[in-house]
């Protein structure tokens, strides 16, 4: 437990896409971490990973493996947050849980740190991550919504691969092999693992991420729905969402129609409340065709927001352009800022 030399944390997922952006970011930031447990499966256990000059060796998650850790931040997965989530807590370890697993649970918290970081103080020992689309969409829209109130969202989505994990940045670079090598491709559904299939993403555009659901939308489409209305506080918000897989590798972009409820604002109104907001960077200069893409964000923390545009036949009604890493706050970096809240404002 906590001693002068820190918090004991582990990273449950250690070697997945966002467990690896999570040690990346534990390395470059400055948590009092005292112990950092690695945690994967037993495929990965006895893997070394450099951490701060000294390499430490992963080991397959179980529940002792909590036995005094402070702060677990758990990426492995909703079915392993279900199983080794309540052992952590247990044993007295508050769980950062960046899996759709308990995310709409109503004695669990939803946090964007800029959004509603005391949310974080009603914990009883799971907090949960959001998705990443919805992280983005939320802390730009915030401020709007603290400034003019919002009446209505309407999100489509441009979503990376490694939203999908590690293998679907494999897939991508695979298919992609096979399609500039002239092999043959087929445009039908292929065999991903156990019973799921999917197309192909090279060259294609792919209208479903996640899972349908009885009402025709996806898993992914209903949690940017559900979800942002939790963080908002806003449970009447009519949110509607449709979610695109697309053939890059990192960040996700998104057009968002947003309605306010104030009448006769301009872009440039909604552009200088972005520009004082937290964690918000406004990149929007359609002369000198400034705006963010996917590349200009990856690896950076902020969300991006651009193309910044009034509807030309409705007085409330805006288009904004939302680019971040879906890795990085979309993930990792939004979970060790639940993290450092839980620190430094000692709501373990
Ligand atoms: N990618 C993204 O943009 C986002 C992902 N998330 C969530 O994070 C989670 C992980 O995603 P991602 O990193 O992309 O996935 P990856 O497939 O890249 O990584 C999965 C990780 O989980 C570990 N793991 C798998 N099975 C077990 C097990 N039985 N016990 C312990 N560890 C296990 C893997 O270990 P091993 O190396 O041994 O296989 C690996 O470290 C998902 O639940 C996802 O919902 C949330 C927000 C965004
Ligand atoms: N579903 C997201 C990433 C993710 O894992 O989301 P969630 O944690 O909500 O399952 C994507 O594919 O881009």
């Amino acid at each position: 437990m906590e001693n002068s030399n820190g918090y004991n944390l582990a990273v449950v997922g250690a070697t997945g896409a966002v467990g690896q952006k999570i040690v990346q970011l534990l390395e470059k930031k400055d948590l009092p971490i005292n112990d950092l447990k690695l945690l994967s499966s037993e495929r990965s256990a006895g893997k070394k990973i450099v951490f701060k000059n000294r390499e430490i060796t992963v080991e397959a998650a179980e529940p002792d493996s909590f036995e005094a850790v402070d702060i677990a931040l758990f990426s492995a997965g909703g079915s392993i947050s279900k199983r080794l989530a309540p052992e952590a807590v247990k044993r007295g370890t508050v769980v950062v849980d960046n899996t759709s697993a308990y995310r709409m649970d109503d004695d669990v918290p939803l946090v964007v740190p800029e959004v509603n970081e005391d949310d974080i103080k009603k914990h009883n020992g799971i907090i949960a991550n959001p998705n990443c689309s919805t992280i983005q969409m939320v802390a730009a829209l915030k401020p709007l919504h603290e400034a003019y109130g919002l009446s209505r969202i309407i999100v489509s989505t441009y979503q990376a691969v490694s939203g999908a994990g590690n293998s679907a940045n494999e897939e991508l670079k695979n298919q992609s092999k096979q399609f500039l090598n002239n092999e043959e491709m087929t445009a039908e559904l292929l065999p991903v693992k156990g019973d799921k299939k999917h197309y192909p993403i090279a060259f294609n555009a792919l209208p479903q991420i996640d899972v349908f659901q009885e009402n025709g939308y996806t898993f992914e489409e209903m949690k940017m729905i559900n979800e942002s209305k939790k963080i908002l506080h806003l449970p009447e918000l009519p949110v509607s969402a449709t979610c695109v897989r697309l053939p890059f590798f990192q960040s996700h972009a998104e057009s968002v129609y947003v309605d306010v409820d104030k009448d006769g604002l301009s872009a440039s109104d909604l552009q200088d409340v972005l520009r004082n907001a937290e964690g918000v960077i406004v990149e929007d200069d359609p002369a000198n065709q400034v705006y963010p893409t996917p590349l200009s964000a990856m690896n950076k923390e902020e969300v991006f927001v651009g193309r910044i545009r009034k509807d030309m036949d409705h007085d409330n009604g805006f288009h904004l352009w939302i680019v971040s890493d879906n890795l990085i706050k979309g993930a990792a970096w939004n979970t060790i800022q639940i993290a450092e809240r839980l620190i430094e404002n000692k709501w373990l």
